[in-house]
């Protein structure tokens, strides 16, 4: 169940015209490498023109509606959005059309295949398929024709398992990954590597944000294919109606998690787009941690539900903890600000009014 971001919101959404590609593209030629790793190494600024062409790829999305949200609030006026059925990014000789027609200047990238703990269990070769077709296509025509800076989204389950905690940057690829996530947290890793492999050889202004686990409007509410957030206050909201005494709640119970608001991640992406050029992926998290069973009394609490919890230790806990270090980002001088009582309040207003209907 996932209502769909309404096209009509947003201005642009003119038809790519059907242009043919050579198959040998011509390669940027950029002989000075860029590898900084800090603040923004071009000297002209995101928000200086309002008018400059932005793809938003994944729209629709939880992450992709938070953004347009938010790029229309500071003004921005040229947008190009293609929903899935428009464009399937997936298919890389419709994307270098699309790249070659439109010729957008800034290029973020919220597409993916995304799903919660028995999604990434379930479909495997899914997950990392669709994820490395998408990003590789969309990263590489984002080069190829011309776009001035792009951001990719990773996750943070890019990190090991039995990473420090909070993670810190540094901790990729230092150990093995979560068992139940790999497949997206490898497709993830790749994405993070192509950005940095074509900044050092091509010099391209590609950066990579790493959101912790996300909730708010436009989020998946589907019954198993969800993440935690979204699939409990479903299933609350759906006990409360119909009076059932008791919720199931996957796993222990016991596993932290670092939930931050979409706003916030919107907020983050433009902040990292205007200030932020450097060769290693960024942390977005909102620093504070619960664990599911706090989680789940505080969606209980919210939705108005009185009955029981039973807790089905058949389905897995997954990585154990994954709050992650934002210092980086922080220095910079981004803050979120939305606290997660806050945030679910919000998101229950929403799905009230928009998946209840
Ligand atoms: N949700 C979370 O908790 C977290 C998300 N992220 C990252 O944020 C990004 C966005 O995630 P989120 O907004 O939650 O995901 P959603 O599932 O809400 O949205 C994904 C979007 O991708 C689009 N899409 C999927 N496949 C294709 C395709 N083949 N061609 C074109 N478009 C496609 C969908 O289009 P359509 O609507 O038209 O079908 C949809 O708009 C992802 O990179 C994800 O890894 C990172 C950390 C946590
Ligand atoms: C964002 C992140 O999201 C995923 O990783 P995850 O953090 O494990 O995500 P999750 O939200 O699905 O689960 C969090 C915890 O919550 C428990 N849990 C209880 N009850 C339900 C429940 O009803 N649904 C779900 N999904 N989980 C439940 C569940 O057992 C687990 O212990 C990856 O896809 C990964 O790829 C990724 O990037």
């Amino acid at each position: 169940m996932k209502v769909k971001y309404q096209a009509n919101m947003v201005p642009h959404l003119q038809k790519p015209e059907n242009l043919s590609l050579s198959s040998s593209l011509p390669i940027q030629d950029s002989p000075t490498p860029s590898i900084m790793g800090g603040l923004n190494n071009d000297s002209s600024s995101f928000f200086s023109d309002k008018s400059a062409k932005i793809f938003v790829a994944g729209h629709r999305g939880l992450v992709g509606s938070a953004i347009v949200r938010k790029i229309i609030s500071l003004g921005f006026t040229n947008l190009v959005l293609r929903t899935h059925s428009e464009l399937d990014l997936t298919r890389q000789s419709d994307v270098e059309s699309f790249f070659s027609a439109e010729r957008p200047v800034y290029v973020i990238l919220a597409a993916a295949k995304v799903g919660g703990i028995h999604a990434n269990n379930t479909y495997p070769a899914e997950f990392i398929l669709v994820n490395l077709q998408i990003q590789t296509n969309v990263i590489d025509s984002s080069f190829r024709f011309g776009v001035k800076k792009l951001l990719f989204l990773g996750s943070s389950c890019i990190y090991p398992k039995f990473a420090p905690q909070p993670i810190p940057e540094s901790s990729l690829l230092t150990a093995p990954l979560e068992p139940t996530n790999e497949w997206y947290a490898v497709a993830k890793i790749a994405g993070i590597k192509m950005c940095q492999a074509y900044r050092i050889q091509y010099n391209f202004n590609a950066i990579s944000g790493m959101p912790t686990n996300l909730y708010g409007p436009h989020d998946n509410f589907h019954p198993e294919n969800s993440h935690v957030l979204p699939a409990l206050m479903r299933r609350f909201h759906e006990a409360k109606t119909s009076k059932a005494k008791e919720v199931v709640v996957w796993g222990t119970g016991s596993p932290l998690r670092e939930f931050l608001h979409v706003d916030d991640l919107a907020d983050a992406v433009v902040f990292m787009i205007e200030n932020y050029s450097g060769l290693e992926h960024l942390n977005v998290g909102s620093g504070k941690e619960v664990t599911i069973k706090e989680l789940a009394e505080l969606v209980k609490e919210v939705v108005g539900f009185e009955g029981d919890l039973v807790w089905d230790s058949s389905k897995p806990d997954g990585t154990p903890r994954k709050l992650m270090d934002s210092s980086k980002l922080a220095v910079l001088g981004f803050q979120p600000k939305v606290e997660l009582k806050d945030g679910l309040v919000d998101t229950y207003k929403w799905y009230l009014e928009n998946v209840t209907q």
